[in-house]
């Protein structure tokens, strides 16, 4: 459940940072997509690799997202979060994660709510989140190890571009929806 930040401070237009760590880029194109629909709408947005971000209080909301490998986010994703938990928590941070969900098939299909909840569930309990989305990505053999495409295989996963933009443009019209309303929020939490 998400707690409810403060409006935003300041009479500026707020600052949304898109923070991403992946490895073969497919979590960087869909935080670039993020940014560039929230920045369509006209809110500041810009989407920036973990490592680049300088100063976080700089921005007003988070929206960070991570590849999974095996069941988890990258070391770099955790970090940042884990060391910026009170700020993210305090100004609204939204968390999606990059995985392969759809190339899922079958009986094997169960395991993505097994997925979400093993890969989300401590960071949204300390984090509380406006929300979190698990997108497939890209994944193709030669992102994998012998062993990993040995395993691939014999869970009958096909390799591909799983990507599914309009669920990522739904997700963004939901960030911006609500990054809107708290900016037309009076201090005390009443329209304005
Ligand atoms: C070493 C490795 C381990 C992975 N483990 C998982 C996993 O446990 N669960 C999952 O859903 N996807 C897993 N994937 C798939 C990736 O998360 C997926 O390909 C995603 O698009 C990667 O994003 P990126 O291109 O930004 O690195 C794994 C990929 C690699 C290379």
């Amino acid at each position: 459940m998400s707690v409810t930040p403060p409006p935003f401070q300041g009479s500026g237009r707020p600052h949304v940072v898109v923070v991403y760590a992946g490895a073969h880029g497919s979590t960087r194109s869909i935080a670039a997509h993020l940014a560039a629909r929230l920045a369509d709408r006209g809110i500041r947005a810009e989407a920036l690799p973990v490592e680049a971000v300088g100063d976080p209080s700089a921005y007003d909301v988070f929206v960070v997202g991570s590849a999974v490998h095996d069941m988890a986010w990258l070391p770099q994703a955790l970090a940042f979060v884990h060391t910026n938990a009170a700020l993210l928590a305090g100004r609204g941070v939204w968390l999606f994660s990059v995985g392969m969900p759809a190339a899922l098939r079958g009986p094997w299909k169960a395991l993505v709510a097994k997925e979400e909840s093993h890969v989300i569930g401590g960071l949204a309990d300390r984090l509380r989140p406006r929300g979190h989305r698990l997108f497939s990505g890209v994944i193709e053999p030669e992102h994998l190890t012998r062993t990993g495409r040995v395993k691939f295989q014999a869970m009958g996963l096909r390799y591909g571009d799983y990507r599914d933009w309009p669920a990522v443009d739904a997700w963004a019209r939901e960030i911006g929806d609500d990054v809107d309303r708290r900016r037309h929020e009076k201090a005390d939490g009443t329209p304005s």
